[in-house]
């Protein structure tokens, strides 16, 4: 049994994780990101076998730490062979190769461990362009350190993706290439965009779901709707946006997307290079904001998301905030504490259904006041439906085609229900 256990644990690699508290710095807050930083290591697959925190005034310019302070973790990795050591900032490059010498093992920072995770995820072509894009924009200054990588080991956590023979080509050929996926993304995004109007035009409501990673996004969509979406104590289980028809009560019908969750402390890189699923996010009519109320820091998180939904546009878009796992008793707490901050609200449990009614007038409500675009064509004889809508419509386009009226109209959404029958691709 313990040799089955030793052959099994070959391939899981080992990490220790290094965090600083700087002069000011609260030291429960390090924790917490320490905490976090230890679920994506996971998450990548990894084991998680020490952690140091460093005490000091400042961020030290050569090896981020101390030297002194990297002298005692090699001495204590000298003891305990850990696989890498990870990092919970971001180094520069000449950082990351100077702390490589010392400490004798790969270094990564918490920028190509995320890095890493959404490697592991990408399943289509816009996922894994998107993360290309990511990988080649942080790898162009870290060249040099990413050779010496290679000549050690080849493969294993921050060394997945751009694969060795992209690694071996010089900055020149790197640049191209990220050229090319730009261009390739732009088309991606072209087609996302005629998706939506298509959506549009049907009268569908666009949702998004938004939240921190693990908030319980896939799980609300997967009970709204039925689907049956990855769902997994992990961060980042998803990275492809999904999208799903969820019928209101009032038989009106939404489509609803899940995307890539957010997390404090978002590499840069990723942000741009996600554009097209965030952009999404930002065109859609009601953001829907799931929230862990379990979480001990529930407020860094949604305060986390709201900056990046700062950065994309989103901000200003009717939100809903959806307070989740409430059947725990310490969320359902939380979310009675939190939900008298927002005005839009509702608290769930999108594990055991609790409290979905609730959230589905809420969004019913949310949509109420929502224009529909629609292009028609109306039958001259329907001479009460075009009152109406001469009467109540915005129209933007009209033309007669022989007996019918071809028009381009927004409307409210009900009279988008009156409309449907007449409504054209
Ligand atoms: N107790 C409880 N757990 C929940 C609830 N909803 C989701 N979870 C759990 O939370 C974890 C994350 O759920 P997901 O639906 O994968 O979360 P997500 O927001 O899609 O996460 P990422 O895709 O990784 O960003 C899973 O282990 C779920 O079972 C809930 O209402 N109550
Ligand atoms: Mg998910």
């Amino acid at each position: 049994m313990s040799e089955l256990l030793e052959t099994q644990n070959t391939d899981v690699e080992t990490v220790l994780l290094v965090g600083v508290v700087l002069r000011g710095d609260e030291e429960w807050k390090v924790k917490d990101t320490m905490d976090e930083l230890a679920q994506l290591a996971e998450s990548a697959g990894a084991e998680v076998v020490g952690r140091f925190v460093c005490r000091q005034p400042k961020i030290k310019a050569g090896h981020y730490i101390g030297t002194g302070k990297a002298e005692e973790i090699a001495d204590w990795i000298k003891e305990n062979p850990v696989s890498m050591v990870v990092f919970d900032d971001d180094l520069t490059p000449a950082q990351g190769r100077n702390l490589e010498k010392v400490l004798e093992t790969r270094v990564l920072d918490r920028t190509q461990l995320i890095l890493d995770i959404f490697a592991q995820r990408a399943h289509t072509r816009e996922g894994s362009l998107q993360v290309e894009l990511a990988q080649h924009l942080y790898l162009l200054p870290r060249l040099r350190n990413m050779w010496t990588h290679l000549e050690r080991q080849q493969g294993g956590i921050g060394l997945r993706g751009p694969g060795e023979t992209q690694l071996e080509m010089d900055r020149r050929r790197i640049e191209d290439l990220i050229k090319t996926i730009k261009r390739d993304l732009k088309l991606v995004r072209t087609r996302r965009t005629e998706q939506r109007r298509g959506r549009r035009r049907h009268g569908w409501a666009l949702v998004s779901i938004v939240g921190y990673t693990n908030a319980g996004k896939s799980t609300l969509l997967n009970r709204l709707s039925g689907a049956d979406i990855y769902a997994e104590d992990q961060l980042f289980a998803t990275l492809d946006p999904t999208t799903r028809q969820v019928e209101l009560p009032n038989h009106e019908p939404m489509l609803m997307t899940d995307t890539v969750g957010f997390i404090q402390k978002l590499p840069h890189h990723l942000v741009d290079s996600f554009k097209a699923t965030l952009e999404e996010v930002a065109e859609a009519d009601l953001i829907v904001h799931v929230i862990d109320a379990l979480h001990p820091q529930v407020e860094m998180q949604i305060e986390a998301v709201h900056k990046v939904l700062d950065e994309i546009g989103g901000l200003d878009k009717p939100m809903l905030y959806v307070f989740n796992k409430i059947d725990e008793e310490r969320g359902r707490n939380a979310a009675k504490r939190l939900k008298a901050q927002f005005s839009k609200s509702a608290a769930v449990s999108a594990l055991t259904g609790e409290g979905i009614d609730l959230l589905f007038d809420e969004l019913a409500d949310c949509l109420k006041g929502r224009k529909v675009e629609l292009k028609l064509s109306v039958p001259l004889s329907e001479g009460k439906l075009l009152a109406t809508l001469q009467k109540n419509a915005s129209i933007l386009e009209q033309e007669y085609e022989g007996a019918n009226a071809e028009l381009l109209v927004r409307v409210s959404a009900q009279i988008a229900a009156q409309c449907r029958p007449f409504a054209v691709e």
